[in-house]
């Protein structure tokens, strides 16, 4: 059926619809998808205080009911379905969340408060995909949108393996002023009881409501056009040669920029593309097609190879970063934090730039997932919000910043640094960069701004991946504005701790201070990890340091640790964690400032090459791998 190409993407998976709600399984099944029903179990007793807004709360609402039934039925068939789709409707009222009414009372005390008033019906949605480990195989895992595709890891026996998309929709609703008797006549009609807010759009309660701005579909209980626009970006991922324009009715694309031109004709809909070019059965390398394609290649009837989604977005992550370090840049984030949610034009006005291109760029921010766009405007998503506004607690601005300001420019000689060979690599990429750092003392501080808002993320978790109790004094190499070892010393409350960097670090690491009782343990020592005698510590410790080393460096330096380290010492070592032990990798791409993490044991034999045993691994957070060791006695 034209309409439904991409519902149609479901049609040879198992779907379950994992919802009791009548009108959900209406609406699905009006626009043509086929599903099994399969009420989800889930209590919906999540605490709503955790949540910072109500639509994060319907989503992980959603996502909880759709697990629940993908874990039940894998367990119970020892097969899950293919596709789980949960929803979660509630009604907002500012912050106050309503979902469905316990009793006639409680629907007139939902009814009262929505009279004569707008509020917020919210659905957040989940689509599950689950993928059983022994039929897919490891390699199969799909990473498919720039924004809400998030895979995890879904423990309910091990073997299965879940992969959730969520998003959510949000439509206004503005309720006449109703008198005392008719809220109680609509009431004892009975409609309320199982609606969220206590009304039902669909029916008598259309009578209450003065006006609807946004999806119709979504207050009745599910965003269909919502969800089309997600399966659209799941199992159609743009061809770049679509993407050239963003549409707000479109799926927004980091293409936008490509064409300069400013004409407005030509614009393309990526979702109506892919259908002409690419919405065949058997073209897609998706998921969608995974097990047909590997059964007709066994047949040898199949001679397309797989679509190469992810190469294609690898070769389009540049721009994003871009579209993201501009973006961060203007300030944008913190222009919506403090008046947002803001129209385009006032967006470009605020910021002095030009209305055009300014809604360019808020439209692929959307499509990020750094930002949300309703029919009030543009607002910061949570991520936003948290971590790129400039004055946040976890900022990650100063990270923006630098890799916008220097590490892109590192980046664009990376052909000529490989090109000198591999001792050279240093030189074309590291001496340049040493040599412009030390030349300027904004260029400094903007590396030491970036390593910061990164090691805030990390340094509890590194601090804590281990008991350290049992050394007095520690000392972190690099340890740049002593955000690691600020960390430390209020973990260990006996422990004394040196930063030790090079003298221009130093200088500035001042202004890195927030005062406190640890700070009088802590001090900064200038000097350099490769020339200066290293002070004297029992535990040394290496956050992030390794890895922009190559090889020979950092035996260099392990081994003048290994020196000053007396037995019984220790060594600390975090890394950014390799994400598949053992796996083989270039020597070569890891002189490259974002090489290939080192696995965990490589770590360890590191260490134990450089006289420490005892060596101890654990993960710190999501990022890190911290590696204990003990200094033998020579
Ligand atoms: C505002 C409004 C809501 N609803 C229904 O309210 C229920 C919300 O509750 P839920 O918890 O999201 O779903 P459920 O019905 O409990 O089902 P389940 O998915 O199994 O939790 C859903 O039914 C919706 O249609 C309407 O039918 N019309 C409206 O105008």
């Amino acid at each position: 059926m034209v309409l439904c190409p991409v519902i149609g993407k479901l049609q040879h998976k198992r779907v379950v619809l994992a919802s009791a709600s009548p009108r959900r399984q209406e609406i699905l099944s009006n626009a043509g998808l086929r599903f099994e029903v399969v009420p989800s179990r889930f209590k919906e007793k999540l605490h709503k205080a955790s949540f910072a807004t109500p639509y994060a709360y319907a989503v992980e609402t959603a996502k909880q009911k759709a697990l629940e039934v993908a874990g039940r039925m894998h367990q119970k068939d020892l097969r899950a379905p293919d596709v789980v789709i949960g929803a979660d409707t509630i009604v907002a009222v500012g912050a106050m969340i309503l979902e469905k009414p316990v009793d006639k009372q409680d629907a007139y005390r939902m009814l009262s408060r929505l009279n004569g008033k707008e509020h917020s019906v919210f659905t957040g949605v989940a689509i599950v995909h689950c993928c059983s480990k022994d039929i897919s195989g490891p390699g199969r895992t799909l990473r498919l949108t720039l924004s809400s595709w998030a895979p995890r890891a879904h423990p309910t026996d091990g073997r299965l393996d879940t992969e959730v998309s969520e998003f959510y929709e949000e439509t206004t609703v503005k309720f006449s002023e109703l008198s005392e008797e008719l809220l109680w006549e609509y009431i004892n009609s009975g409609e309320p009881m199982d609606k969220a807010g206590g009304y039902g759009i669909q029916a008598l309660g259309g009578m209450l409501v003065e006006y609807v701005h946004g999806d119709f579909l979504n207050v009745v209980g599910f965003p269909l056009n919502h969800f089309c626009k997600e399966l659209a970006r799941l199992y159609y991922p743009p061809r770049p040669e679509d993407l050239r324009r963003v549409r707000h009715d479109s799926i927004p694309a980091v293409d936008t920029f490509e064409n300069l031109s400013d004409s407005e004709a030509g614009g393309s809909d990526p979702g109506q593309s892919a259908k002409g070019g690419r919405g065949g059965e058997q073209v897609d390398g998706d998921r969608s097609q995974a097990p047909r394609t590997l059964d007709a290649a066994l047949n040898g009837a199949e001679s397309r190879p797989p679509f190469p989604t992810g190469l294609l977005e690898l070769m389009d992550g540049f721009k994003a970063s871009k579209v993201l370090f501009t973006a961060c840049k203007l300030k944008l984030f913190d222009v919506l934090k403090d008046q947002g949610p803001l129209q385009a034009v006032d967006v470009a006005r605020k910021l002095s730039t030009c209305a055009g291109r300014t809604e360019q760029l808020l439209d692929v921010c959307a499509a990020l997932g750094l930002l949300e766009k309703t029919h009030r405007g543009y607002g910061n998503t949570e991520v936003a919000t948290l971590h790129l506004v400039s004055d946040g607690e976890h900022s990650l601005q100063g990270l923006a910043e630098y890799n916008d300001a220097h590490v892109w420019g590192v980046f664009t000689r990376l052909g000529l640094a490989v090109r000198e060979g591999a001792d050279q690599t240093r030189g074309a990429l590291g001496a340049m960069e040493e040599e412009r750092l030390s030349q300027s003392k904004e260029l400094t501080l903007q590396f030491m701004r970036a390593k910061h808002s990164l090691s805030k993320l990390t340094a509890h978790h590194v601090a804590t991946a281990f008991d350290l109790s049992r050394f007095a004094s520690a000392c972190d190499l690099g340890g740049c504005t002593g955000i690691l070892a600020r960390e430390l010393a209020q973990e260990y409350p006996r422990l004394q701790v040196t930063v030790f960097d090079l003298p221009e670090v130093t200088e500035l690491s001042g202004g890195f201070q927030r005062g406190g009782r640890q700070t009088e343990r802590i001090r900064f020592v200038p000097g350099d990890i490769f020339k200066d005698s290293l002070p004297e510590a029992d535990l040394y410790v290496l956050s992030r340091i390794l890895q922009d080393w190559p090889d020979d460096k950092l035996h260099k330096l392990l081994s003048r640790i290994s020196s000053s380290c007396k037995p019984g010492g220790g060594l600390l070592v975090a890394e950014a964690a390799a994400e598949e032990e053992g796996a083989s990798r270039s020597p070569r791409l890891r002189t490259l400032s974002a090489g290939q993490p080192r696995s965990a044991d490589e770590h360890r034999r590191l260490l134990q090459r450089h006289g420490f045993r005892d060596v101890r691994v654990a993960r710190a957070g999501d990022l890190l791998c911290v590696v204990l060791g003990t200094r033998a006695a020579p």
